[in-house]
């Protein structure tokens, strides 16, 4: 209840929204009281017990409310889309038929389709419900819970004019028989054709034809609303017996076509027909009388007349009065009321600012529509302008300027991908590139049993490349820095002199992968084995040496297992030798980090080593200054005894072998 309370009051908005929240809260909790109440009253006076029974009942309702009628409608959805176009298409007709009830011709027809009138206000009546059960998106979760989905709309002003909408005006008969009055309410529902723009919008492949359709929509809604006024003004001026030069609507200016039935033009009397009203205006006055006259004579029975209805002559005159005047094209009667003056002020006013939106937006489509195509033909004009500069060969200058040609035709330049990439967020650009390339991907033999995460992180990596016909991807003997996955067209594998093609590689084959993987005992080593040229034009994704070790760092057992596909591929080959032995420094592969990282530890081995050999030249020195003072004491007692015997020849016989060591 607490929570009921709270949530009431935060509703406490003096808005008619407010209003009916607070009635349908005060009502649910009612009926909770109720029930408990009815729990209490009960023969069992376990207070507990009643309350968990009472728990349940409540949970009850909360899967109840898991039935139709806890129905969510998702904003985004098609099914919710499409409720939207009805909508608006209902919304339509009072936004026609309103402003049309100002010509009487038109009513009998308003009222024969009074029943369809009933059908329209049920689906008004189906939106407002709808609309209590859009999720919103609230701390990015979306909400389904319905009394927060119900509070959210009552809240939102535009429930108010679906209320409005609803209003049974001509039932209540408050504004007696009039069309108009009684059905002007319906207007409000107008802002549903705005949500299925803006939904139609997002939605569509073609936006700038919407937009133009949108802008020519607008237009002829406030011509048909302005023309509508026009007549209701000339009939408060009785049109009845107006002249055609007056400024409100008459007969005059809108005539049924006549049509001759006989035959104009015979060749023998060729004055037959020569009724050119021009002539009747360039004769003298006395004349005039006496040629109509002579003219009506001639024509007298010779003539049919295309009868159009009244409500057609009416409408289509002030339709046409009403697009001149806003569009301020028109050379129109001038205004002789000041009332009529001050409209035509209004009108004319209203027409500059929707010509100006009209020039404006038009203008904007046509710059957007071609903007792509205006900037892709610089680059292609500076391309030929520097080509001529540079006295490139006409050939050369064929094949780029056909090399344009076929990029253009086939989007890629349509598009500015590293400017969308930069617009996304990775994680969604991430999700999108994977949708595009992962049927590729998944295509290619080498990464079949990948872990999909790592193909994920090549996906990310992956750029598309274009190549011409006969153009030499890689070259035979080259040192190997990308690997390349057709995507379409063909590549072939050929001989260095290009004389002999090995293979040719449809979509989804990789090739370039030998030289780039380290294979231990490729006796190619990290060189292209073979030369690849583009067989037409070709569309390749390319994957830089650099970011495909990235990526396999930090999945080793792929690694492994690519490695393991290299040497099967090489043994067929016979391109491997087992006995090679790999430069170790040479065959580091990854980012820079883990390479320093190689060599701190590199020179840490070196270091211990070296720190190894000075303790042994260290020990081994010790040991040799304690045998030579050894020898020394040796040699010190020996001479000692000899001076005792003084046997001076034995001591020159040592000193000779002294010195002879
Ligand atoms: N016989 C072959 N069959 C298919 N592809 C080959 C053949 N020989 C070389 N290649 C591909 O051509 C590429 C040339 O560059 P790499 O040596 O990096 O990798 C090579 C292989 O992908």
């Amino acid at each position: 209840m607490a929570e009921n309370v709270s949530t009431t009051s935060s509703a406490r908005r003096e808005t008619f929204g407010g209003i009916v929240f607070r009635i349908y809260a005060l009502r649910g909790w009612m009926q909770r009281a109720q029930k408990r109440l009815h729990l209490f009253r009960k023969n069992d006076v376990d207070i507990e017990t009643n309350f968990r029974e009472a728990l349940r009942e409540e949970q009850e309702d909360d899967e109840k409310s898991s039935g139709f009628m806890s129905f969510t409608v998702d904003e985004h959805s098609n099914t919710f889309y499409l409720w939207t176009g009805l909508v608006s298409l209902v919304a339509l007709h009072p936004l026609v038929f309103t402003a049309l009830s100002v010509f009487q011709d038109v009513h009998p027809f308003l009222r024969n389709t009074g029943p369809l009138n009933l059908l329209l206000d049920l689906v008004n009546i189906l939106d407002l419900i709808a609309h209590t059960r859009i999720e919103y998106v609230e701390n990015g979760v979306a909400v389904k819970n319905l009394s927060k989905l119900m509070h959210h709309r009552l809240k939102s002003t535009f429930f108010i004019l679906d209320v409005i909408a609803v209003v049974p005006a001509e039932s209540l008969h408050i504004f007696g028989d009039s069309f108009f009055w009684s059905r002007i309410n319906r207007l409000t529902k107008c802002y549903r054709l705005f949500d299925f723009s803006t939904q139609t919008d997002t939605r569509t492949t073609s936006p700038h034809a919407f937009g133009l359709f949108k802008l020519i929509f607008i237009c002829v809604v406030i011509f048909h609303w302005n023309g509508c006024l026009y007549f209701y003004i000339s009939k408060v001026y009785n049109y009845t017996t107006a002249r055609l030069e007056h400024w409100i609507f008459s007969y005059d200016k809108i005539i049924n076509p006549i049509l001759a039935t006989c035959v104009t033009d015979i060749p023998n009397h060729r004055d037959f027909c020569d009724t050119d009203d021009l002539l009747i205006t360039h004769l003298p006055e006395n004349e005039v009388q006496f040629t109509v006259t002579d003219y009506m004579t001639t024509w007298e029975n010779k003539t049919t007349t295309i009868k159009f209805a009244n409500f057609f002559r009416q409408y289509a005159l002030s339709f046409y009065w009403s697009a001149l005047t806003l569009v301020t094209l028109g050379e129109q009667p001038s205004p002789c009321t000041t009332f009529q003056n001050a409209f035509e002020i209004g009108d004319t006013l209203l027409g500059l600012v929707i010509f100006a939106v009209i020039v404006g937006d038009v203008g904007n489509m046509v710059v957007a529509i071609n903007l792509r195509k205006s900037e892709f033909e610089n680059v292609l004009d500076g391309c030929k302008r520097f080509m001529v500069y540079r006295k490139v060969p006409n050939l050369l200058r064929k094949k780029a300027v056909e090399y344009f040609a076929y990029v253009w035709a086939h989007g890629g330049a349509q598009v500015d991908e590293e400017e969308i990439a930069e617009f996304l967020p990775p994680r969604l650009f991430g999700e999108i590139a994977v949708e595009i390339h992962m049927d590729t991907l998944k295509k290619v033999k080498l990464f079949e049993s990948c872990d999909p995460r790592l193909l994920y992180e090549l996906i990310l990596k992956l750029q598309l490349r274009v190549y011409s016909p006969m153009d030499y991807i890689c070259k035979k003997g080259d040192v190997g820095t990308e690997m390349y996955i057709v995507k379409e067209g063909f590549v072939e594998v050929v001989s260095e002199d290009g004389q002999t093609i090995f293979v040719t590689l449809p979509a989804g084959f990789v090739f370039g992968e030998l030289s780039i993987l380290n294979i231990p005992g490729n006796k190619n080593k990290n060189l292209r084995t073979a030369s690849v040229r583009s067989k037409g034009y070709s569309d390749l994704y390319v994957l830089d040496k650099e970011d495909l070790w990235e990526a396999l760092h930090e999945y080793p057992q792929a690694k492994d297992s690519l490695i393991q596909k290299g040497i099967q591929i090489l043994e067929k080959d016979k391109m491997i030798d087992p006995n090679m032995v790999d430069d170790e420094d040479e065959s580091f592969n990854g980012p820079i980090e883990d390479y320093m990282e190689h060599l701190e530890h590199e020179i840490l081995k070196i270091t211990k080593m070296i720190d190894q050999a000075e303790d042994k030249i260290h020990k081994s020195n010790q040991k040799m200054k304690t045998r030579l003072f050894g020898m020394e004491m040796d040699l010190v007692h020996e001479i000692k005894e000899l001076l005792k015997e003084n046997s001076w020849k034995r001591i020159a016989r040592f000193a000779d072998g002294v010195t002879v060591l």
